[in-house]
């Protein structure tokens, strides 16, 4: 049996489920372990109890030190740190190095973010001294995707503890490893015993650290349909702190723009980066109809099709990898069978060369004449087309989706990108440039079914703390005029 939990500074054995992570394009078992059981997942809730007003008492500046730390122990790891994001998740090894430097990154815009949005001020009010200070809120839980299995959890995980936080992290039961390296980069970095506490585990782990009534909050990256679920389960609980970051439907409206090859690059950058899974991806491409139009898909299709997708580690460097596993590979392929059952018309197909490797080429769909197009978001290299006949239509076809996370326009016109920027609704508006890679130092979050208000990255720091505003002078005096009506004679 493995210690695959880290509760309260001991590693020990999950007495849940067992479960693996595979390398998505070998099969090869990468991790192997049990899952925190209910009690398990309490008495991690009890350790980060225990730990918090220790932790929450300690200097900002102390905490900081941690976790500058913990950047110089991610920089020590970085090479096996990026091997097993890109071993576990099948990312490229130069895209997964891009995760690590975005892990380390965090430390310093976290602490900006902090100081600037969740800091200390004061001034002259009256005779008093007006106060504003934060407060962290407690023990936090993090729930973490597999699509950026380093990067997404830590942009939680480093506001929390920064603002005084203990966490229990869970991380996504199909990146179990990266999860377990990171927790030991904290554990060099010196962070206490029981400020943050590893609870690998799958839905049922999950469903127990939501339900616990210990926690005072939960930052949840995922998709929308658990986070639709947490939002119903912290329904009537609004002493508790939520945040949730979703997917998106992403529309990506291109005008009749002068540079073409600029616009094909952009749209492969915005569709098929990650394997196309990222929160961000463009799903919907909006060509105007005519030549024009015709001409950039031709080109799109032509470039799209010399992609090269390969192992994490192939050599020379392939720009896509594989999709998370096989079972997302197959529904993937189904999803796209499905649409051409409906009416859509295949520019490029998605392949899966080989059976036993989630490995897929990018797709390119067009899906313009497909009726009841579903509003949903398929996470994978697979983009779909829709001719429009006017920029009017366009702008309405972009916004006709429940999600709102990201889109964007590539165009010349100045007016036209006002206009889009005033109708388009969504977290991220882009022009001219890709709608996947949004900076950590920007808010980062969506509307609609994307998110719940509560943005992050740079505005993380938000959520991971209340604000605590003070009225204070320290000695009591009488006022010189009292109110009517009261007598002190
Ligand atoms: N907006 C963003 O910042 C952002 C970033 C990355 C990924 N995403 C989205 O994440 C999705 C891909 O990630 P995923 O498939 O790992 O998401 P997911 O929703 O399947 O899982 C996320 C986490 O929730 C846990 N979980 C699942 N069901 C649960 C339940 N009923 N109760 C409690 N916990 C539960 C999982 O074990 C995992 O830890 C995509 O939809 C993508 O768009 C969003
Ligand atoms: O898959 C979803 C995230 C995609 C990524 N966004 C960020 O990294 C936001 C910045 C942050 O959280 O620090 C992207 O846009 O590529």
């Amino acid at each position: 049996m493995m210690n695959s939990l880290y509760i309260a500074g001991e590693w020990l054995a999950g007495q849940g489920e067992a479960f693996q992570s595979l390398n998505p394009v070998t099969q090869q078992v990468l991790w192997a372990g049990e899952g925190a059981t209910a009690a398990q997942v309490e008495s991690a809730v009890q350790a980060a109890r225990q730990a918090f007003p220790g932790w929450a008492r300690r200097t900002l500046e102390e905490r900081i030190s941690v976790l500058e730390a913990f950047a110089g122990a991610l920089k020590n790891n970085a090479d096996e740190l990026a091997r097993c994001i890109g071993e576990e998740t099948g990312k490229p090894l130069w895209e997964a190095a891009t995760e690590v430097t975005s892990m380390v990154n965090k430390i310093a815009i976290s602490v900006q973010s902090y100081r600037e949005r969740t800091g200390e001020k004061s001034g002259p009010l009256g005779d008093a001294t007006a106060v504003l200070r934060h407060k962290p809120h407690g023990v936090v839980a993090v729930f973490g995707p597999y699509n950026f299995p380093g990067h997404l959890p830590n942009g939680h995980i480093v506001p929390a503890l920064l603002a005084g936080n203990s966490v229990l992290f869970k991380p996504s039961e199909l990146t179990p490893k990266v999860a377990e390296l990171t927790v030991k980069c904290w554990i060099e970095a010196g962070l206490p015993a029981g400020v943050l506490n590893l609870l690998q585990g799958a839905r049922e782990t999950g469903i127990a650290l939501a339900a616990n009534p210990g926690i005072d909050g939960l930052f949840f990256t995922g998709s929308s349909r658990t986070g639709n679920h947490l939002h119903q389960q912290f329904a009537g609980r609004p002493d508790k702190i939520l945040a949730l970051e979703m997917g998106g439907n992403n529309p990506l409206v291109v005008d009749e723009v002068a540079d073409l090859d600029a616009a094909v690059y952009t749209i492969i950058q915005s569709a098929f980066i990650s394997a196309g899974q990222r929160c961000t991806c463009a799903r919907r491409l909006l060509v105007p109809q005519g030549a024009w139009g015709d001409t950039l898909l031709a080109r799109l299709v032509a470039v799209s099709s010399t992609i090269e997708v390969g192992a994490f580690d192939q050599q020379p460097a392939p720009f896509m990898g594989s999709v998370i596993s096989l079972g997302a590979a197959k529904a993937l392929m189904d999803a796209q069978e499905h649409l051409l059952a409906n009416g859509a018309v295949t520019l490029l197909e998605m392949t899966q060369p080989q059976a036993q490797a989630a490995l897929l080429t990018p797709g390119i769909l067009d899906v313009t004449a497909v009726a009841d197009r579903p509003d949903e978001e398929l996470f994978g290299p697979l983009l779909q087309v829709i001719r429009y006949a006017d920029f009017e239509a366009a702008i309405a076809e972009a916004n006709d989706t429940d999600y709102g996370l990201a889109a964007g326009l590539l165009s010349d016109s100045e007016a036209r990108y006002q206009q889009f920027w005033l109708e388009s609704r969504a977290g991220i508006v882009n022009w001219n440039k890709q709608l996947t890679g949004a900076a950590s130092s920007a808010p980062f979050g969506g509307v609609g079914a994307s998110g719940n208000h509560r943005a992050s990255a740079y505005y993380a720091a938000d959520y991971c703390a209340y604000p605590v505003a003070s009225l204070e002078t320290p000695s009591l005096t009488l006022p010189a005029a009292l109110t009517p009506g009261v007598k002190m004679a």
